[in-house]
């Protein structure tokens, strides 16, 4: 028996209005050692959507691509590097207010050719992990950052 569609205000339920999960890959770029060490971030361009905020490089995976290498393709686009993907360091699910749903693994980079290069963003630099609070990070990558400043990963 087919069901009716319950009508809210003349919407449909928020369920059939879900939009499909996209699939997101960033890079956690390391350098140093113990309290030296330090992570590289990026600022989206004003002109991007959620622009200003903080993140770290990467992009969604095109059909066809594992997860490493849609994250090596991203980082040659946006920063013009050939890096070696190392461990998966965690997955995080986030849904956007605007109904996006993501889901974000996160690989660390430890090795890779090449200069690091801005060639998409307002800004970019190596951040100590104690810092990284600081900075206006995407909110999916909130508890990520906690975790890191607090010494729980890595
Ligand atoms: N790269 C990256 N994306 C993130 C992070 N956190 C987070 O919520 N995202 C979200 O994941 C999605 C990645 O999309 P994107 O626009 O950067 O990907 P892309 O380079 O493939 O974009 P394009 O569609 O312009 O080619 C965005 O919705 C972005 O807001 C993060 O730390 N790094």
């Amino acid at each position: 028996m087919k069901r009716p569609i319950r009508k809210l205000n003349g919407r449909r339920p928020s369920a059939l209005q879900a939009k499909p999960v996209r699939h997101v890959v960033a890079a956690l770029i390391l350098r140093g050692e113990g309290s030296a060490r330090e992570v590289f971030i990026c600022q989206r361009r004003a002109d991007q959507p959620m622009g200003h905020k903080w993140e770290f490089p990467g992009g969604k995976i095109e059909p066809g691509e594992t997860a490493e290498i849609a994250l090596a393709r991203e980082l040659n686009e946006e920063l013009g590097i050939d890096a070696v993907i190392g461990e998966k360091l965690t997955t995080v699910r986030h849904n956007y207010r605007n109904g996006a749903s993501i889901e974000i693994q996160f690989f660390t980079v430890t090795e890779f050719r090449g200069e690091l290069e801005n060639r998409i963003f307002q800004n970019m630099l190596w951040s100590p992990f104690s810092k990284l609070p600081e900075y206006d990070f995407l909110t999916a990558d909130l508890e990520l950052i906690r975790d890191l400043a607090d010494g729980k990963l890595l």
